[in-house]
């Protein structure tokens, strides 16, 4: 094509610089000739990653810095996980492209144990992720849960410090890093139903900006964003932020959408699960029409609770 800049946004952990690296070869692949920049910025969720407090709370803590930086020009389009991507875009910023989904299921990773079945029943397993405590507790009664925050190495180092007798982790973070081999067990989602947008890398950028939403086109993924679009309309109905038991996950076989909702408390309890089919074309109400499932079995009343609980240590 021309040999015009483009410029990406990115957080600065070894995952998200993957992520952008990606995109970045990808479009140069769609596009030869087209030349393309990192731009590394720091959002509050990177300096909050140290930080004591688990449930640091917020929609958008990994991606508010990026969207400002698109807005006042100083890059044209962000990468996302989208799983850490808010329902709602800034004014003038939308979601351009959807790559397709990478592995979406949780992975356990330990030192000790081949395998979840191995675990002794009172396992020490490290993660911060409310959907995940909620699966392991109910899978898992007697284990003890521990905070674990920071990028995907400093979990792996707490890990092989010891601290932990296994951790859970997102699979395709651990592949995009070339951690494939540290995983047990990658986790059925019988058994951990994934997030929402869990495995899917979103493009972002400026609505207006016809040249740059026409090069990313070629990498727009169409079925997987039917999933993460029946996905987040869900998120959307039960209000869902990124600290809440939400659990999310479609999947398309032909023209069919299959999603699968779950909410549930942080301590295993009172689990709420729902699925619906429907056509492709109907991806948003199929999202709409599990989480009023959800709402009409009680989601609400332990999302009301899980918010108003204290902050944990
Ligand atoms: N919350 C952080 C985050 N955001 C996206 C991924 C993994 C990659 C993906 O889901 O695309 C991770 C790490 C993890 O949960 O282990």
């Amino acid at each position: 094509m021309t040999n015009h800049l483009l410029r990406i946004a990115t957080r600065k952990s070894p995952l998200a610089l993957w992520q952008a690296e990606y995109v970045a070869s990808r479009l140069q692949a769609a596009h030869p000739g087209l030349r393309v920049e990192l731009v590394g910025m720091t959002t509050r969720g990177d300096k909050l990653l140290d930080a004591p407090l688990a449930k640091v709370g917020g929609k958008g803590l990994f991606v508010k810095e990026l969207e400002q930086g698109m807005l006042e020009g100083v890059a044209d389009i962000a990468v996302h996980s989208m799983k850490d991507v808010p329902v709602e875009f800034p004014e003038g910023l939308h979601l351009a492209a959807i790559l397709e989904r990478d592995d979406p299921r949780d992975a356990l990773v330990s030192t000790r144990y081949r395998n979840f079945a191995e675990l002794p029943a009172d396992a020490r397993i490290g993660t911060s992720s409310l959907r995940r405590q909620c699966q392991l507790k109910s899978r898992l009664p007697a284990c003890t849960l521990y905070d674990l925050r920071g990028n995907v190495n400093t979990r792996l180092a707490k890990l092989d410090a010891g601290e932990f007798d296994a951790i859970v982790l997102a699979a395709a973070g651990l592949k995009r890093l070339g951690l494939h081999g540290r995983i047990a067990e990658t986790l059925a989602p019988e058994h951990s139903l994934p997030a929402i947008g869990q495995g899917a890398i979103g493009v972002e950028c400026r609505s207006e900006d016809t040249r740059t939403n026409a090069l990313l086109e070629p990498l727009h993924h169409q079925p997987t964003a039917w999933c993460v679009l029946a996905e987040r309309a869900m998120n959307r109905r039960l209000n869902g932020g990124c600290q809440v038991p939400i659990a999310g996950f479609a999947q398309r076989e032909g023209d069919t959408l299959r999603l699968r909702g779950l909410v549930g408390n942080p301590d295993g309890s009172g689990i709420i699960e729902a699925e619906a089919t429907g056509h492709v074309s109907a991806a948003e109400a199929l999202g709409e029409q599990v989480a009023e499932e959800l709402l009409g079995y009680g989601a609400d009343e332990i999302l009301r609770r899980v918010y108003a609980a204290p902050q944990r240590q």
